[in-house]
């Protein structure tokens, strides 16, 4: 339960009506807030959520405000607590960093390039077994996103796991002065969101920014690059994981890939135990060994950790194998840059040598927001596909046509994911394995809805079968 007494300390803000005292949480959305919650208005790209204080009202049980123009008489006569404040998105900021404050367990920040939702999600189903962990839902994980999430923390909390977003330099720094981690964890530092960035070492310096806030830093050392940052920015205690360097905290040993399952040795100092994940890839054993290695930094078992991997069930769209009427898809649909696209695409190429599959399709979609390095990046992601044995490949998207025009071999470029559906649905056949992959507005999930929804592809495939 918040009090008013702690909204007002915590915001600085003055009543203007007072009804409830006690509201059960906060919402930001008039569309889905709950009997008893307190409603934040806030201003974002497409509304002014003042417009929808009266809805609020009419079903929470008060509003923080930065406008009382928006208050009818009608609401303010109904007796719903009414707070005023300068900044209503502040006033979230405040009220979380507030309650953090209060909280006395363990606050965790996964921040990296690639791999935070999974981590995240990975580290608390180790910390579930037997904690009661707050985590940000979903890939909620930006200033509005994730100060939400600490709202929602209770006097039955134990631990949190937050993940915190950045395309631009100051981001971490923000979330992390709300949330104030005392464990850090940093998965890597790849090529993404380069147009706030500008450069590789802008990416690194910005996920850095954690390293002042935390006592501990969790992070990958094979990747020396990261290394390299961490080593200079961060004097306290240092815990790694690693695939390839030796030495590390949390290390794997005898990998072994299949289309089922991925499991391998994980290895703490001297104890070790087996692994069988129900996810795939290689980033992945990154993923499972970086929430291993912070679960071990919190006092967790081996066995525990091997509960918590084994249980994990994915998350959607982040590279789902998919199997239907005889076709494998690879469903990475989730978002890309050029690292998360070599990972996938080494998948590709590790799955196709197994020697399972027909032929292997790429349909890959524009990667986003590169800035300066939009037009070389996916030339060079043209001539990576020309060396690898990818039956056709279709570009969605004008960045991709790029990739597309240096691609060796069947290549198709088109506008939409929607149009990409429709020629993969012309062409695939039984025993063919399909990556799908690009940025978030690429939208590439619609891609294996219209192969879906393709009656020529079922044809095909019927006959095919027959
Ligand atoms: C605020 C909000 O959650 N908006 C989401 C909402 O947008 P919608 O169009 O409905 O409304 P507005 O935002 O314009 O509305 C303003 C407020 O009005 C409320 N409201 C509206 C209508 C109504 O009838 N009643 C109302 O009460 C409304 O609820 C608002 O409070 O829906 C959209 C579609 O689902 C969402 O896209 C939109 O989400 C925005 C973008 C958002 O910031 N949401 C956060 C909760 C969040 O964490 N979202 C993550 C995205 C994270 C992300 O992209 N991370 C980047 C790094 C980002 C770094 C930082 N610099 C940055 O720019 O943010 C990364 O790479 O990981 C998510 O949704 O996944
Ligand atoms: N450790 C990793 N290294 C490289 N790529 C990865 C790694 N983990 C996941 N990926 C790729 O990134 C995609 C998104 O995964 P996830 O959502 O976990 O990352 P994220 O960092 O949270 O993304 P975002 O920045 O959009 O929130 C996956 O579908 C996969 O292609
Ligand atoms: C969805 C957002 N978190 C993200 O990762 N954006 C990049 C640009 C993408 O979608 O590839």
């Amino acid at each position: 339960m918040l009090n008013i007494g702690d909204i007002i300390k915590a915001t600085g803000g003055s009543i203007v009506v007072k009804g409830d005292a006690e509201f059960t949480g906060i919402s930001i959305d008039s569309r889905t807030i709950k009997d008893g919650e307190l409603f934040i208005a806030l201003k974002g790209d497409r509304f002014d959520g003042h417009n929808f204080t009266m809805d609020a009202l009419k079903s929470g049980a008060g509003a923080i405000v930065s406008n009382l123009q928006f208050i009818a008489q009608d609401v303010v006569a109904n007796n719903r607590t009414i707070i005023l404040v300068d900044n209503t998105l502040l006033a979230l900021h405040n009220l979380a960093r507030y309650m953090r404050k209060k909280f006395k367990g363990h606050v965790i920040g996964v921040v990296g390039s690639n791999g935070k939702t999974t981590t995240k999600e990975l580290i608390s189903s180790i910390l579930s077994i037997r904690l009661n962990v707050l985590k940000t839902s979903g890939n909620l994980n930006n200033h509005i996103g994730m100060p939400l999430s600490i709202t929602r923390m209770n006097k039955n909390t134990h631990i949190m796991v937050l993940e915190m977003g950045t395309n631009m330099p100051g981001d971490v720094d923000e979330l992390c002065s709300i949330a104030l981690p005392d464990i850090g964890v940093i998965t890597n530092i790849g090529y993404e969101h380069l147009q706030g960035f500008g450069s590789l070492h802008k990416v690194r310096d910005a996920e850095l920014e954690i390293a002042p806030f935390v006592k501990k830093l969790v992070v990958n050392a094979d990747d020396l690059f990261l290394m390299e940052g961490v080593v200079k920015k961060f004097k306290g205690e240092i815990i790694t994981f690693a695939i390839d360097v030796e030495g590390a905290d949390i290390t794997v040993r005898d990998i072994v890939f299949s289309d089922e399952y991925t499991k391998f040795l994980l290895c703490a100092k001297s104890e070790y135990i087996d692994i069988n994940l129900k996810i795939h890839g290689r980033f992945n054993i990154y993923n499972s060994i970086a929430a291993a290695a912070t679960a071990y930094a919190v006092g967790f078992n081996l066995q525990e950790i091997k509960n918590g991997l084994e249980s994990f069930e994915g998350v959607n769209m982040r590279f789902e194998i998919k199997k239907a009427r005889g076709v494998t898809f690879l469903n990475d649909v989730y978002n890309a840059n050029p690292s998360s696209m070599q990972e996938a695409i080494n998948e590709l190429v590790r799955l196709i040598n197994s020697g399972k599959y027909r032929r292997a399709i790429a349909v890959l979609g524009d990667m986003l927001e590169l800035g300066d390095y939009g037009v070389s990046e996916h030339k060079k992601l043209g001539q990576r596909l020309s060396v690898i044995p990818v039956d056709t490949f279709i570009g969605v998207g004008p960045l991709m046509s790029f990739a597309v025009s240096e691609f060796v071999g069947k290549g198709i470029s088109v506008d939409t994911s929607d149009d990409a559906g429709i020629k993969l649905g012309e062409i695939i056949q039984e025993g063919d394995i399909v990556l799908i992959k690009g940025s978030r507005g690429m939208r590439m999930e619609r891609v294996i809805a219209a192969v879906e929804d393709s009656e020529e592809a079922i044809g095909l495939l019927q006959q095919n079968r027959s």
